[in-house]
């Protein structure tokens, strides 16, 4: 398991231009070599912030758009459309914009639609999703995602995974239905440890004050049940991107990097 990478920036803005440009070279890269790209989207501030840069970006259409494959991380369990929805907000600030190929984007079921109310059977149909687009080298049955993004909330939760919730506790299953989330809405849809930890690289996105705590603890390795965002860990890279604020609580060991 690779150690995490620290990176901060001066402030929230400056972080989501330089997340932006990260992220719009690391596509173009994964696209020269392999012919596509595959990418889990994250809901939240930083997450539509990071979308809304690539959108403004002058660079964004180095990104061969018809050969990028987007996933979510997690999703609110609401109705097709609902303003609240992470696929709206994200068609929102980018996915509307560019010339994606509408079969290669696959948002998480909404609620009121073929499943009901029913989010774990949301949850199963996603995870079948996955497991088709999987190779067959791939041990967890998802595809092998180049970047998966996830925003840290002020508890360390990642997706719709919260601390002692049963979410994070899976083993098994790649996606799982949420009831009871601390964050609104209640009932969410979220890839499980295992899904997430079979991307090839994870960035966690963390901004602001209010996330200082989450990510000092989460990075002193209290283990995913009562940090879940330190079970978020990728298998050839785990980044964090930070503003100053939210790193302004990382035990001095672990940052800034000792200069000789
Ligand atoms: O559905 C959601 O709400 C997100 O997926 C959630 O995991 C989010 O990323 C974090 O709560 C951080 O949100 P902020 O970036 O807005 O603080």
């Amino acid at each position: 398991m690779t150690a995490p990478q620290l990176v901060v920036h001066r402030d929230k803005e400056l972080m989501a231009l330089a997340a932006a440009a990260r992220l719009i070279t690391r596509i173009v890269d994964a696209q020269s070599a392999r012919g596509f790209a595959s990418v889990v989207l994250t809901g939240g501030r930083n997450g539509n912030a990071l979308l809304a840069a690539v959108a403004a970006s002058p660079a964004r259409d180095a990104i061969d758009w018809s050969r990028l494959d987007l996933w979510w991380g997690d999703e609110r369990f609401l109705p097709e459309g609902d303003a609240e929805r992470n696929d709206t907000q994200a068609r929102a600030e980018l996915l509307d914009a560019v010339p994606l190929d509408p079969a290669r984007v696959h948002p998480m079921p909404a609620s009121g639609g073929a499943f009901g109310t029913d989010a774990e059977a949301a949850a199963a149909a996603y995870a079948a999703e996955l497991a088709k687009a999987a190779s067959p080298t791939d041990r967890v049955a998802v595809p092998s995602f180049d970047v998966l993004l996830l925003g840290v909330g002020p508890d360390t939760h990642v997706a719709s995974l919260f601390p002692e919730h049963p979410g994070v506790r899976e083993t098994e299953l790649t996606v799982v239905g949420v009831r009871g989330a601390p964050k609104p809405p209640p009932t969410r849809v979220s890839l499980t440890l295992p899904a997430i930890r079979h991307a090839r690289e994870v960035w966690l996105l963390a901004a602001g004050e209010d996330k200082a705590d989450a990510v000092a603890l989460a990075l002193s390795g209290p283990g995913p049940i009562l940090a879940p965002a330190s079970g978020a860990v990728g298998r050839s890279r785990t980044l964090w991107l930070l503003d100053r604020a939210a790193a302004s609580k990382i035990p001095p060991q672990l940052y800034p990097p000792d200069v000789a």
